[in-house]
């Protein structure tokens, strides 16, 4: 018996190779950037196509947990750089003595020479107390929120935006500045911003901090038993 459901999918689209080949291109330039933003500000069209694609993200339950908290106020944003900078001397002391002084060379955060900051938020309690797809991990909220986050990233590095992630500070701190409420979560910090110039590679690897890893190594066969 053959059952009858009137709400049917469209064909899917096939993409040319060159449009294929430019995700793929855009997923492997995307890079952290943390120096190399220019100051003008973002193109308003620009930044609501980029915020139009985290949007578009998937979400467990289609909750769409997110909020973007868009930063420019220079005094908002010099509280926020004394928060890393305190969270980032803690962070210092928490490496080797060798590892210490390369550590310390790093830039690791565009706070203030970024024209814009994002904080993108998840909202715990959106669409009501039990989430299809999270009634079993609830941190799934949080992961759909991370889903924007990348899909963020990605539209911005096809618009010739930079984005910087940065996490070394202590949340409290961040919430306080931004008045965010108990039941939001801050998932993602970002320095935001047109660029010219990047790194081919990570910066992190061009440095010697640490280098990619070999993607047959990381692909596990299932084992039978
Ligand atoms: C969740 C999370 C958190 C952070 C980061 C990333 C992610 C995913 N990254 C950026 C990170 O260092 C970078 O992605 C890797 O080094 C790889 O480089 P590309 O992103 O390919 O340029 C990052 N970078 C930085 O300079 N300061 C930071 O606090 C953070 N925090």
């Amino acid at each position: 018996m053959t059952r009858h459901d009137p709400v049917a999918p469209g064909p899917a689209r096939i993409f040319s190779p060159s449009e294929r080949q430019a995700l793929y291109d855009i997923i492997a330039s995307r890079r952290d950037v943390r120096n190399e933003f220019r100051p003008d500000p973002i193109d308003p069209a620009a930044l609501r196509r980029v915020l139009e694609a985290a949007h578009a993200a998937p979400s467990v339950g289609f909750m769409q947990p997110w909020n973007f908290i868009l930063i420019r106020d220079q005094e908002r944003r010099a509280r926020i750089h004394a928060a890393f900078a305190a969270a980032n001397a803690e962070a210092e002391e928490m490496f080797e003595s060798e590892r210490q002084q390369t550590y310390r060379a790093l830039k690791l955060e565009g706070i203030l020479t970024a024209p814009l900051n994002i904080c993108v938020t998840c909202d715990r309690t959106r669409g009501g107390k039990v989430i299809l797809g999270r009634t079993h991990q609830r941190e799934m909220d949080l992961y759909s929120t991370v889903c924007a986050v990348q899909n963020l990233w990605l539209a911005a590095r096809a618009e010739g935006i930079g984005v910087g992630w940065v996490s070394i500070f202590h949340p409290k701190d961040l919430a306080e500045i931004l008045h965010i409420q108990p039941h939001v979560e801050i998932v993602a910090y970002l320095c935001v911003g047109h660029v010219s110039d990047l790194f081919d590679q990570p910066e992190l690897a061009t440095r010697g901090w640490r280098q990619r890893l070999d993607l047959d190594g990381l692909i596990l066969q299932e084992e039978w038993a």
